[in-house]
C-alpha cells in the first residue's frame, strides 16, 4: 500500500531575512536521530539537513550506490510542491573507510556509516535560503514547513563556542613508528608503492553544543569543508581541505591532495617551507602517486582530464600541503566514480588492495568515517563528496581523532610522527585542551 503512495515535497524560498545562527539555533532546539551540516571551503553554500525521511538499508556497511538507489525511489514518487525542484530532494552522509562488515566498534550507530534521504534541508546559497520539507501528504508538509518558519522567526543568533578536551592522549607513537619502519621495509621489498597509515588519539570533552561547535570549526579552519554528521548519540565532526568529487551530469572536479609541510610561524618561514615542499622528491613522489591514479581512473571511464603537472600549494591554518586540482567533462556517474575512487592514494595506498591490507593490519584501531567520502547527491545528479580528515567523532564525553600520513619508500618514521601531530592540530583547534 505504501509502495505506491505519492512523496511530497515542498520548497519554499525564505522571504525574511534568517542568520545561519538562527538556522543552527532552530536545529539545537529540534533534537533528532539524524543531523547534517555541511558547508563549501568557499562558505558560500551551506547544506543543513535535519531528521530522516528514508534510509532503508538492509545491508552494511552502507554505501552512496545503495543511497542513490533510494533517492531514486523517492524521485518516481515525487509530487512537487510551491517552488520545489528536482534539485531540492537530497541524499546525504558518510560511509564507513572500509567496504568489509566490521565487527562492532566505538563508532556505535555511525560503525557502518550513514546515508540518508533527510525529512527537512535548509540550503543556503549566497544570501538565499531554500527550506525544503518531504513527508506523505501535502497537509503535513505544508504544516511542517509553517511550524518551522514560525519557529525559525522566534530563534537568536547561536554563537560559535568551543568544549573543554581533557585527557587527551595520542596512541603510541614508538609503536606507530615502528609500524612505519615496518611499512617501508614492505615498500623495499613487495609491489607496494605507498601506504597511508593513520594514528588515532583520545580525549574527554565536556558537553557541548554540537552546532556550536561546527561554527567553531569554521572559524578556526576557513578554507576546508565543515562538517557535521551526527546519529543517534554519535557525532563526527571534519574540517577537511580535501575535496574528493564535485560533479554534474557532465563535469567533474576532484583533486591529488597529498604531500605536507608545517605552516611557519612567521611569513619567511612560511614561503621557505612551502619552496621545499615543491621541490621535495618524497613529497612529489607521495604525490604523484595520486594523481597518476585518478588521471588514469578518469581516462579509463572515458573522460577528457585536465590537469596541471605541477602542484599547487594548499594552505590550512597548521599544514601546507600540495596540491593538483584535477577536472574532467564526458558523461560522469559520479557516484559510480565516487566508488572507484575510494580510497584515493591520498588515504589507501599504491596498489590499493596490498595498500589497504596493510594499513587494516597496521592500524590500532578501525577507521568507521575517519578518510572516508562523507557528502551530498541531489535529485537533478549533481553530488559533492570531501574526504573525513582532520576529523573527530564524539560519543557521550568520548573523543576519538584520527590523522594519517603518506608513507613511501624514503620516509622517516620520526618526521612521518611529527606530521600526523600537525594533522590532529586542526581538529583540535576547535577544542579548549586543558592538559595532555
Ligand atoms: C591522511 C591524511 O591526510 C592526507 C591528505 C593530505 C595529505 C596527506 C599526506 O601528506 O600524507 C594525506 O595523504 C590526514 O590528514 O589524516
Amino acid at each position: 500500500m505504501l509502495k505506491q503512495s505519492k512523496i511530497y515535497l515542498l520548497t519554499r524560498e525564505l522571504t525574511t531575512r534568517i542568520s545561519l545562527g538562527q538556522l543552527l539555533s532552530w536545529f539545537s532546539h529540534h533534537p533528532t536521530s539524524k543531523r547534517f551540516l555541511w558547508e563549501t571551503p568557499n562558505q558560500q553554500r551551506q547544506v543543513l539537513a535535519w531528521g530522516v525521511f528514508q534510509s532503508a538499508f538492509q545491508t552494511a556497511p552502507v554505501n552512496f550506490e545503495q543511497g542513490e538507489q533510494l533517492l531514486n525511489r523517492v524521485l518516481a514518487r515525487l509530487v512537487k510542491l510551491d517552488q520545489a525542484e528536482e534539485r531540492d530532494l537530497k541524499l546525504v552522509g558518510g560511509m564507513s573507510f572500509a567496504s568489509e562488515p566490521k565487527l562492532p566498534t566505538h563508532w556505535g550507530s555511525l560503525n557502518d556509516g550513514a546515508v540518508w534521504v533527510p525529512q527537512v534541508v535548509f540550503e543556503k546559497t549566497g544570501q538565499k535560503i531554500r527550506c525544503s520539507v518531504l513527508g506523505w501528504t501535502s497537509k503535513t508538509v505544508n504544516d511542517q514547513l509553517k511550524q518551522i518558519l514560525i519557529d525559525l522567526s522566534k530563534e537568536t543568533e547561536l554563537v560559535a563556542q568551543s568544549a573543554d578536551l581533557s585527557h587527551f592522549e595520542e596512541s603510541s607513537v614508538s609503536q606507530w613508528e615502528a609500524a612505519v619502519a615496518q611499512a617501508v621495509v614492505t615498500i623495499h621489498q613487495t609491489t607496494l608503492d605507498k601506504v597511508v597509515l593513520g594514528r588515532f588519539a583520545h580525549g574527554e570533552v565536556t558537553e557541548a553544543i554540537s552546532e556550536a561547535m561546527w561554527l567553531q570549526l569554521r572559524e578556526k579552519q576557513p578554507g576546508s569543508y565543515h562538517i557535521l554528521l551526527q546519529s543517534d548519540d554519535v557525532t563526527f565532526l571534519c574540517a577537511t581541505p580535501e575535496r574528493l568529487l564535485a560533479f554534474t551530469p557532465d563535469r567533474l572536479e576532484t583533486m591529488a591532495l597529498a604531500g605536507t609541510a608545517k605552516r611557519g610561524r612567521t611569513p619567511e618561514e612560511d614561503y621557505s617551507r612551502q619552496e621545499i615542499l615543491r621541490h621535495d622528491p618524497k613529497n612529489l613522489r607521495e604525490h604523484a602517486f595520486v594523481v597518476q591514479s585518478l588521471v588514469t581512473l578518469l581516462n579509463a571511464n572515458g573522460l577528457r582530464v585536465q590537469y596541471s603537472e605541477t602542484p599547487e600549494i594548499l594552505q590550512t591554518p597548521s599544514v601546507a600541503h600540495l596540491k593538483t586540482p584535477i577536472k574532467a567533462v564526458g558523461p560522469i556517474n559520479g557516484i559510480k566514480l565516487l566508488n572507484q575512487m575510494h580510497p584515493t592514494p591520498a588515504l589507501g595506498g599504491v596498489p590499493r588492495d596490498v595498500a589497504v591490507a596493510l594499513l587494516t593490519k597496521l592500524e590500532s584501531e578501525q577507521r568507521g568515517l575517519f578518510g572516508a567520502p562523507i557528502g551530498l547527491l541531489n535529485g537533478i545528479g549533481d553530488g559533492e563528496f570531501a574526504v573525513g580528515i582532520r576529523s573527530c567523532f564524539l560519543r557521550g564525553n568520548q573523543a576519538e581523532f584520527f590523522a594519517g600520513a603518506g608513507i613511501v619508500a624514503d620516509s622517516i618514521p620520526a618526521k612521518e610522527a611529527a606530521e600526523t601531530r600537525a594533522k590532529f592540530s586542526a581538529i583540535l583547534s576547535i577544542f579548549n585542551k586543558e592538559n595532555g
